[in-house]
């Protein structure tokens, strides 16, 4: 294929071109949750070949990620000597422009600087792709789960990871936009000692401006188009209501919901509808405790506090925040995961090499 993109058709961010790591930094020590270690063997990349060196610049080394519409590599910056991810996808679908990446590098480019957002090295297109350049993260919050002994994380990890989330749509929200695809598989870690217990949020291919520049919320649709995944979307969403920051909040509870007990309750339903009338037993009249046993009992707090939020309204995301925080008090959140605590003694990992 053709990747003859001019230098003018890459819009580089110069402050961030480089993590600045040094070299004791690069040798990562938990390799648990390095996507490297995950390749897709069995996939055929579609858009770049392996071993290519794209724009003279990038090497592939092979593909970590695979959605309904792009495709992420693991590449070499053969200049800085670093790995990055490169996500792309093809310029047209259906005969169509495809603008979902347009919008997501526009929103990642005003994001750049806060704490929980991938860092951007570039972005831009040849004939056939669109693609951008970023950091390269951990495996998702989906596939550490996955890949722990119970299929589910603690209830210290999991408030962590929630308390985080709301963070990052906090900062995400502020700038006028839902992101309108909250699940664990957009839910990255940093992979280097200073980033890798920071949760980063991923995939702002749906977002949509919900808030016009002078802080006024934009006129909701009577009737809008469905956009997300079906086992994380409000029951809102689900009556194809406009979404709001709300929206994005039922999904971090869901989501909580689905870490700390392995799954959610309309897991193995196909229909929508039954996944709605699910969703509308949990929570519709207040929180129905038979949903909330056992571990998943210290849930119901957070479900009551994001159930009754006003979707109309912004929410409170320190009082969210601070309830969350039972679920990990009196650790931190800068203390070690437990997948890192599964790792000490196996590997080269010592609570003197992570300060
Ligand atoms: N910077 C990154 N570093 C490491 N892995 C990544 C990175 N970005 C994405 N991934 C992996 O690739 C997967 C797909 O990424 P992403 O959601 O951005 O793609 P997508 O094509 O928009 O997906 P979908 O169609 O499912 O929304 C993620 O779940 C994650 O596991």
């Amino acid at each position: 294929m053709t990747k003859e993109a001019k230098q003018d058709d890459l819009i580089l961010a110069p402050a961030l071109m480089s993590l600045n790591l040094k070299n004791e930094e690069k040798s990562f020590v938990n390799k648990e949750i390095l996507p490297k270690m995950r390749k897709i063997e069995n996939e055929e990349p579609s858009h770049l070949q392996i071993n290519e060196k794209f724009l003279k610049r990038w090497s592939i080394e092979g593909l970590i990620g695979k959605g309904g519409y792009g495709e992420i590599y693991l590449a070499v910056d053969v200049v800085r000597g670093e790995e990055v991810a490169i996500k792309v996808e093809p310029k047209k679908r259906r005969g169509k422009l495809a603008k979902r990446m347009i919008l997501e590098q526009h929103v990642l480019f005003k994001m750049q600087g806060k704490p929980h957002v991938p860092l951007i090295f570039g972005s831009g297109y040849t004939d056939k792709i669109n693609f951008i350049i970023m950091q390269i993260l951990s495996i998702n919050v989906g596939e550490i789960k996955k890949s722990s002994p119970n299929k589910r994380l603690s209830q210290c990890s999991v408030g962590r990871i929630i308390h985080q989330t709301i963070s990052a749509l906090r900062d995400l929200h502020k700038t006028g936009y839902v992101h309108r695809d909250v699940k664990p598989a957009n839910m990255c870690f940093g992979i280097y000692p200073q980033s890798r217990h920071i949760l980063i949020l991923l995939d702002f291919g749906l977002v949509r401006r919900y808030k016009m520049e002078n802080g006024e919320w934009r006129e909701p649709r009577a009737r809008a188009g469905f956009r997300g995944t079906t086992r994380y979307v409000s029951i809102r969403v689900h009556r194809r209501c406009e979404q709001a920051p709300y929206d994005d909040l039922v999904s971090v509870m869901y989501t909580s919901y689905e870490l700390l007990s392995g799954e959610l309750p309309w897991k193995h339903l196909e229909k929508s509808d039954e996944v709605l009338q699910l969703k509308e037993i949990m929570t519709e009249n207040g929180v129905n405790p038979e949903l909330f046993k056992g571990e998943k009992s210290v849930l119901i707090d957070f479900f009551k506090l994001v159930s009754e939020t006003d979707p109309s309204k912004t929410p409170n995301y320190e009082q969210l925040i601070e309830c969350i925080r039972v679920l990990y008090a009196p650790k931190t959140l800068s203390d070690p995961y437990e997948w890192e605590e599964n790792q000490k003694g196996t590997d080269e990992f010592s609570e003197e090499n992570s300060k």
